[in-house]
């Protein structure tokens, strides 16, 4: 990040003319016939240096990209600098220059290899053990409830960065989980969340976890102080609320001013940001699920892919490589979205996730400096699991009139091998046929053949697939927990490539705030028509219908 706009790069404008004069040659039918190696070119394995085996395949192959266009947006990752900032990040620069703070989600899972000086990251070993400790507690039964009973389902409430990335983390490595732990994730503040998850919860036996970074976000302490008056209302007596309550935080003086003793707390610090903060203590209900020493994988995972974002040249890097396709996409083709499609009914998250970790980080108009960009910025994320979507919105994606470039992610080998893997040998069928689909597409001649003569040309038309739809492939051999750290990573790099290209901050979230404050000023006008005030007719409008067909 050079303080420039990406568009002043000479990269920038070398591929604006790249685009002008090639892209209407860049088929990927024509790219497959006349280069037989062309998957061997474009996809890269990613064999873990340290920690536990870790091994995926990136295929980039099926995308809209040549020799020449891939070279110069290496030579635009460059000229952005994104190796400095790359290093600037790994060393605890303050590159989160809005809120003048360091980026340190690799210091995390870091295990002593990378030095790092900052406040706070000589704790993260300690804050893991009491994570350890504590999880084996409660897994083990020796932590018991106020009555004396084991703990047999955890309730965690957070939203966003606080909730996202552990319900995430917990349905993927499910095959990993204690069965008999149930656990709940609470984040909306709409009551219906928090009562429908209590009335399948036994003050007794139910561990709740207070998960929130800033310890002020109106949704995660509502929810809190309604969980600890429906336990208090069984419980009585307030000192059984330390057996029962947890937090996960920075802010000490806010968790100990809601009733929950420091010994309770798992601090973490402003160096995490909350889409980024699955590894810290907001982990807990991970290392609670699956346990401590599958929690540690995880981190190690992701700690491997971090090293080879650090350590590999651009070239075979591979949040670089993919990171560089998709500004290829979204700034030169225009395309708006990017959908992730993990055929892996674990990874059914894994959309929702990324929707916080690339849209809060990436969906930005305003440089570091200060100026309007003239570019798109981070793309729409979404997606869904498996062969479902086919069934939905693929029909857009084969035929519609967008370009929708897509990841597909799926494990060579499932958990749930049925009757000799039949199942997935059937959805990995379909893993394999929607990327080829979408790439080579149906010719008009191939319809023609197999309709017939009879065939009404209106017909003929409808079976056309255009093909020459970019898609990502990634396969790893099975969806453990080191690999889904490391996949985790991956996306995250990827994210902050984009970030430092297009200039933006990727790790603050002004655009969260505005919405926040208005609804506190509604919040205070609800009980009175005669109370709102200072909104526009709609907004007005809207109110009142409320507050005339209100109940309570
Ligand atoms: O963890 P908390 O401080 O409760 O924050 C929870 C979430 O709320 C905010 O609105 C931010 O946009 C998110 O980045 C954050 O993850």
């Amino acid at each position: 990040m050079s303080g420039k706009l990406a568009s002043e790069y000479p990269s920038w404008k070398k591929l604006q003319e790249l685009y002008d004069s090639e892209h209407s040659k860049i088929v990927l039918k024509d790219l497959f016939a006349q280069d037989p190696d062309r998957f061997a070119k474009f996809s890269k394995e990613y064999n873990s240096s340290s920690g536990p085996d870790v091994t995926l395949l990136v295929d980039l192959s099926k995308n809209l990209v040549t020799e020449p266009v891939l070279d110069s947006l290496l030579s635009l990752v460059r000229e952005a600098q994104v190796e400095e900032y790359r290093d600037k990040m790994f060393a605890g620069e303050h590159i989160n220059t809005s809120e003048d703070r360091s980026v340190l989600h690799v210091a995390l899972r870091n295990f002593d290899d990378f030095k790092i000086a900052e406040q706070g990251v000589d704790e993260v070993a300690s804050v893991l053990n009491h994570m350890k400790e504590f999880s084996e507690a409660v897994r083990s039964g020796e932590w018991k409830g106020y009555t004396g009973k084991t703990i047999n389902t955890i309730v965690n409430i957070g939203i966003g960065g606080s909730d996202l990335g552990p319900v995430m983390v917990t349905e993927a490595l499910k095959p990993y989980s204690k069965r008999d732990l149930t656990t709940h994730f609470v984040s909306n503040i709409d009551g219906t969340h928090i009562a429908e998850t209590l009335r399948e919860c036994d003050p007794e036996r139910t561990l709740f976890i207070i998960a929130s970074k800033t310890f002020t976000t109106q949704e995660t302490i509502t929810n809190a102080e309604t969980a600890r008056a429906w336990f208090l209302n069984v419980a009585k007596d307030k000192a059984h609320v330390a057996k029962h309550f947890v937090a996960l935080s920075t802010n000490t003086k806010a968790v100990t001013a809601f009733g929950i003793d420091e010994s309770n707390m798992f601090q973490f610090w402003d160096w995490v940001g909350g889409r980024y903060s699955l590894w810290s203590a907001i982990g807990l209900s991970i290392a609670l699920v699956i346990g401590y020493d599958n929690f540690e994988q995880l981190l190690k995972g992701a700690h491997g892919m971090d090293k080879h974002f650090k350590e590999t040249p651009l070239e075979n890097n591979l949040p670089v490589l993919m990171a560089a396709v998709g500004i290829w996409y979204n700034d030169f083709y225009g395309s708006q979205t990017l959908a992730l499609l993990p055929y892996d009914q674990y990874l059914h998250k894994f959309a929702d996730y990324f929707q916080q970790g690339d849209m809060e980080s990436n969906g930005k108009f305003i440089t570091k400096n200060g100026q309007r960009v003239n570019y798109q910025t981070g793309p729409i994320i979404w997606g869904a699991s498996g062969t479902n979507g086919q069934h939905s919105f693929y029909q857009l994606v084969h035929q519609g009139t967008k370009l929708i470039p897509a990841d597909f992610i799926a494990p060579t080998t499932t958990h749930n091998p049925i009757e000799h893997s039949k199942h997935h040998r059937i959805l990995l069928s379909n893993f394999f046929a929607q990327p080829e689909a979408l790439a080579f597409g149906k010719t008009e001649e191939q319809v023609r053949k197999e309709l017939g003569p009879n065939a009404s040309e209106a017909l003929i038309k409808s079976k056309v697939f255009e093909g020459n739809r970019p898609s990502t492939s990634i396969m790893f051999p099975l969806l453990t927990p080191a690999t889904l750290g490391a996949l985790i990573a991956l996306y995250e790099h990827k994210i902050f490539v984009q970030g430092v290209i297009w200039g933006i901050n990727s790790f603050d979230q002004m655009g969260v705030e505005l919405g926040k404050v208005l609804a506190k000023n509604i919040l205070a006008q609800l009980e009175k028509p005669e109370d709102v005030k200072g909104h526009d007719s709609s907004t007005t409008g809207l109110i009142h219908y409320y507050q005339k067909y209100r109940k309570e």
